[in-house]
C-alpha cells in the first residue's frame, strides 16, 4: 500500500518579499495568504494525505515553496541545491524531515544547483528542466542519483517560465499537460495535451482521479472533467503572485515503506 505523506511548510513572515523573475511584482497579503494555505493544506488531509509541516525558516520568503528543497524517487530523498542562494537556507530542515519519515537522503552538491520544481516524475520517467534554476551539474547529479534506482532521466529545456513544472505537469495516465505559449517544445514529451489556461498545466495528484488544481483555470478543469477526471478547485492566488503553484506547496511521497 503506497504511503500518502505530504510534506508542507507554513508561510512565514516575509512571504510577501518572494522572489519574482518572469512577473511584475505585485502586493501580496499575508493573512489571505495563510487562509489559502491552510485551506490546501486541509484539501490534502480531505483526500487522505498525512502533512508534515517542515520546521519553519522564517528569513526564507519562498520557503512555503517547500517541494524546490528535496526531490523524492521511491524511498530516496535528494536534497535540493536552490538556484537561488537565498533560498539555500530552507533546505536543512527538509532533510531533517525526509530523515524523520525513513527516507534515505542525498543531496545535491556545489557547483550543482536544482530545484524541486524542475523536476518532473511520470512513472519511472523522470522530467528534468534546464532553466534559470537547474543547471547541467545539477542534472548530472540526478541522474547519478535516480539511475541507478531505475529512473529514466529526461533533461527538458526550460526558457519561458520558472520551473519544469511552472510549463507542464502529468494526469494520472501520464499525458503531460502545459499551457502551448509557456512550453518550450512540446515535442519532447510522448503524449502532449494542451490546456488554455496557465495555471491550468498544474495538477496535484491527489489519488484515485482527483485532480488538485488552482481555481484561476476553470476551462482546464473543465477539459479534465471531460476526461473523466475530478478536479479539486483551491484559491492559490497570493502565492501564484509570488510564481507559485499547486504542486510548489507541498512535496509527495508515495512510495515510503511502512
Ligand atoms: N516549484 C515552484 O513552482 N516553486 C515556486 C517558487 C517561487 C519563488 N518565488 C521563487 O522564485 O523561487
Amino acid at each position: 500500500m503506497p504511503s500518502q505523506q505530504a510534506l508542507v511548510r507554513r508561510p512565514g513572515p516575509r512571504l510577501a518579499e518572494g522572489l519574482v523573475t518572469h512577473i511584475d511584482r505585485r502586493p501580496v497579503d499575508p493573512a489571505l495568504a495563510l487562509r489559502q494555505w491552510e485551506t490546501y493544506v486541509q484539501v490534502l488531509r480531505d483526500h487522505g494525505w498525512q502533512t508534515t509541516e517542515v520546521a519553519p525558516a522564517d528569513d526564507c520568503p519562498d520557503a512555503v515553496f517547500v517541494e524546490d528543497t528535496l526531490v523524492m524517487f521511491r524511498n530516496v530523498a535528494l536534497l535540493a541545491r536552490p538556484g537561488a542562494g537565498p533560498r539555500r537556507p530552507e533546505v536543512p530542515a527538509a532533510r531533517g524531515a525526509a530523515e524523520a519519515l525513513g527516507c534515505s537522503v542525498n543531496e545535491i552538491r556545489a557547483p550543482g544547483t536544482l530545484d524541486g520544481g524542475d523536476v518532473l516524475k511520470v512513472g519511472d520517467t523522470v522530467y528534468v528542466g534546464r532553466g534559470g534554476r537547474t543547471n547541467g551539474e545539477g542534472i548530472r547529479q540526478l541522474r547519478a542519483a535516480f539511475e541507478p534506482l531505475g529512473a529514466r532521466v529526461v533533461a527538458v529545456p526550460v526558457s519561458r517560465v520558472l520551473h519544469l513544472k511552472s510549463a507542464v505537469t502529468a494526469l494520472p495516465d501520464g499525458t503531460v499537460i502545459g499551457y502551448p505559449p509557456l512550453v518550450d517544445d512540446p515535442a519532447l514529451f510522448p503524449r502532449f495535451l494542451p490546456v488554455p489556461e496557465e495555471s491550468g498545466a498544474h495538477v496535484v495528484l491527489l489519488g484515485g482521479g482527483r485532480l488538485l488544481m488552482a481555481a484561476g483555470a476553470p476551462k482546464s478543469a473543465e477539459l479534465f472533467t471531460d476526461l473523466g477526471y475530478q478536479p479539486v478547485l483551491v484559491d492559490i492566488g497570493e502565492f501564484e503572485k509570488l510564481e507559485g503553484c499547486v504542486t510548489c506547496l507541498s512535496v509527495r511521497l508515495r512510495e515510503l515503506s511502512a
